[in-house]
């Protein structure tokens, strides 16, 4: 069994017991839901823009402990100050330390930037979860999804106000991007080797529809990286770990964006 599939395994029986913990009726009656949500898509294309979305991310299987300290409160806004474009929570618990409370407090600390929910989407439940929570984007990837699926997932999330952001690794996997699909972003460490390369990105970048808009997510770690994207057309990115390993995360985030 790869990592992914691990993953996807310990997701199912979570949201089946989710749903049985909150039903559906309940969540749609937290205050939340009826947010309008903010753009992850026009911040990036916003001109100035730094294009950086953070990320708040604790420990991953590639890496382990990254920042078990850390407080989302605190690194979230000290992001945003710094310049950040737009933010991510991981909300996977078991393999990524995350959690839908940290979700809450990141929305609740910082009412007017895009946050997107990252986790592993495989049922529509978890799409009402997030807008309740306080997401205004989620992530569908596409190696853990059938093309129909997606689709419905994409669908279905465009409905209720949120933004899609689709994740591949490969050319295959391009074909299950639907033109529900606000952002593709290509993720440039490989989930099963969790090897990193830059080039994946690039690579891919010319195969993607010009109508996207274009992220590169993992591995990012300067700014001539970042300018070697921009050239290449990517708007967005993703970073996480080279941010939340330091001591002071926000500040490393305000050092990266003063030099882009
Ligand atoms: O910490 P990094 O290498 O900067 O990576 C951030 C982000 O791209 C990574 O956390 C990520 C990309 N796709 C994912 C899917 C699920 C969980 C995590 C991820």
């Amino acid at each position: 069994m790869t990592i992914l599939d691990k993953i996807i395994k310990a997701k199912k029986e979570e949201v089946a017991h989710q749903k049985t913990v909150v039903d559906l009726e309940m969540l749609k009656e937290i205050p939340g839901f009826n947010r309008e949500c903010n753009s992850l898509k026009a911040n990036l294309l916003k001109g100035g823009s730094s294009g950086i979305i953070a990320e708040f991310k604790q420990k991953s299987p590639s890496k382990g402990d990254i920042n078990l300290s850390a407080k989302v409160e605190e690194i979230t806004k000290a992001y945003v100050e710094a310049g950040a474009a737009g933010l991510s929570v991981l909300t996977e618990s078991k393999f990524f330390g995350g959690s839908q409370s940290n979700l809450v407090k990141a929305r609740e600390t910082n009412p007017d930037i895009p946050i997107l929910r990252k986790d592993f989407m495989i049922d529509s439940y978890q799409l009402v979860e997030a807008k309740a929570y306080g997401a205004d984007v989620i992530l569908l990837i596409a190696a853990c999804l059938e093309k129909k699926q997606a689709e419905m997932l994409a669908k279905e999330a465009k409905n209720l106000g949120l933004e899609v952001l689709m994740e591949i690794h490969n050319a295959e996997e391009l074909e299950k991007v639907n033109d529900f699909v606000d952002i593709v972003g290509v993720n440039n460490r490989n989930l099963k080797t969790f090897e990193v390369d830059v080039e994946t990105s690039v690579k891919l970048a010319k195969l993607i529809p010009e109508h996207f808009v274009k992220i590169s997510e993992s591995g990012l770690a300067g700014p001539k990286e970042i300018h070697y994207l921009r050239e290449n057309g990517f708007s967005g990115f993703l970073i996480g770990e080279t941010f939340m390993k330091t001591e002071n995360p926000g500040k490393t985030c305000m050092k990266f964006i003063k030099k882009l």
